[in-house]
């Protein structure tokens, strides 16, 4: 039997479909590989964009619009002034300074901080309920002052973080097994750039773990290849760097990747900067960001994975907790 019987002369019923806008504040290389790739992987139906430089910014999205022949209808708008980004589901943020050659890492956290004042109050005040992205380096520490100066719940704040060293860490592992990197599972952790940690014993290929089988079979020699390859993803930043003076593609992937886990609620587990006070022996009273694997979707963070740590791995990322915490408290905020 019927479990209904439609009304007489009814009209069909409206789609309600769901509105995705995506800011992006700072359109320089890292912006724009991102705008570029979240258009191109259908994800959003409105990008707003946003830069301190108004004919760069207006230069960017004049070019991204005249694409449109070739992808999906995406609203692209763009201004220096921040109510453009109003009613976000989520905000980018890849504005920063360079860093100057010879500068400190501090001295490059001041200038960004600054940076940070100007650009995070106005998100927040347009987009209460977005969730916030940070990528601008250093993006641990970077990510902690968003969440200071939005005020927004920690699920809500998050930093690329290792996402781009895991990558990384995926694409010379495959390379070097001569495998898919999509079935190459490896984590690195913490601490964004030179102080990543490598998690070996959560490394599989094709679901079969890599180190209980290297030492079951004793092979010594391939423990060496995992820490050469540990090593490589520091050594291929710095390679891509001297070659090209930045990086944009890789980042604008793993971002874009990150995008669509948060707002098609893929519920993905991934490698990202968040709140890690509490986790693995880290004090509560240190608010310090640092990288560990996480379930990703609308709400933003939506459980942290209980992964198995060694001792040695737990003992750097508490010391990468500290170092964190000793430079934010630098800060003053
Ligand atoms: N987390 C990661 O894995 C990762 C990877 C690569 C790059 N990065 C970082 O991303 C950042 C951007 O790199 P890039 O190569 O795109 O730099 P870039 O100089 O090309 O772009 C930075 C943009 O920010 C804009 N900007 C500066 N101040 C601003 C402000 N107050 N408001 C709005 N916009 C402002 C600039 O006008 C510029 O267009 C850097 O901090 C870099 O270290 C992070
Ligand atoms: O691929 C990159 N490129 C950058 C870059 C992009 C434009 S200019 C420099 C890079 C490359 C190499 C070093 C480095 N150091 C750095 C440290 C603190 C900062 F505040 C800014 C930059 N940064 C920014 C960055 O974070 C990355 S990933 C990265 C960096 C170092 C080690 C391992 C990884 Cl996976």
């Amino acid at each position: 039997h019927h479990l209904f019987s439609p009304l007489p002369d009814a009209e069909p019923a409206a789609r309600t479909s769901r509105h995705i806008k995506i800011t992006v504040v700072g359109c320089g290389n890292v912006g724009m590989a991102i705008a570029q790739t979240i258009l191109t992987q259908d994800i959003a139906d409105e990008i707003a964009l946003v830069d301190a430089q108004p004919n760069k910014l207006r230069g960017e999205m004049l070019d991204l619009q005249h694409a449109a022949a070739f992808l999906p209808r995406v609203k692209i708008a763009s201004s220096t002034d921040y109510e453009i980004t109003a009613g976000s589901d989520l905000a980018i943020i890849t504005a920063g300074a360079r860093q100057n050659p010879g500068e400190t890492r501090l001295d490059l956290l001041q200038r960004n901080l600054a940076i940070f004042k100007k650009i995070v109050p106005p998100l927040a005040q347009y987009s209460p309920d977005c969730i916030l992205l940070v990528v601008s380096n250093p993006v641990d520490v970077l990510t902690y002052i968003t969440w200071k100066l939005s005020g927004f719940p920690p699920n809500r704040v998050i930093g690329s973080g290792t996402n781009l060293d895991s990558s990384r860490f995926r694409f010379l592992l495959a390379d070097h097994l001569n495998v898919n990197a999509q079935d190459v599972q490896a984590y690195m952790v913490g601490e964004h750039g030179d102080s990543s940690v490598a998690l070996w014993s959560s490394i599989s290929v094709g679901g079969v773990p890599v180190i209980s089988s290297l030492e079951k079979n004793d092979i010594n020699l391939s423990v060496e290849m995992l820490e050469a390859t540990r090593k490589a993803v520091v050594d291929s930043a710095y390679e891509v760097i001297s070659l090209k003076g930045y990086t944009s593609w890789a980042i604008g992937y793993s971002v874009a990747s990150l995008a669509f886990s948060l707002l098609r609620h893929q519920r993905r587990i991934l490698p990202v900067s968040l709140l890690a006070k509490g986790f693995y022996g880290i004090p509560e009273d240190r608010e310090v960001f640092l990288s560990l694997p996480a379930q990703i979707g609308r709400g933003g963070i939506l459980g942290v994975v209980n992964i198995h740590l060694t001792e040695e791995e737990a003992k750097r990322l508490r010391r990468s907790a500290e170092t964190l915490w000793e430079c934010q408290t630098q800060l003053g905020i």
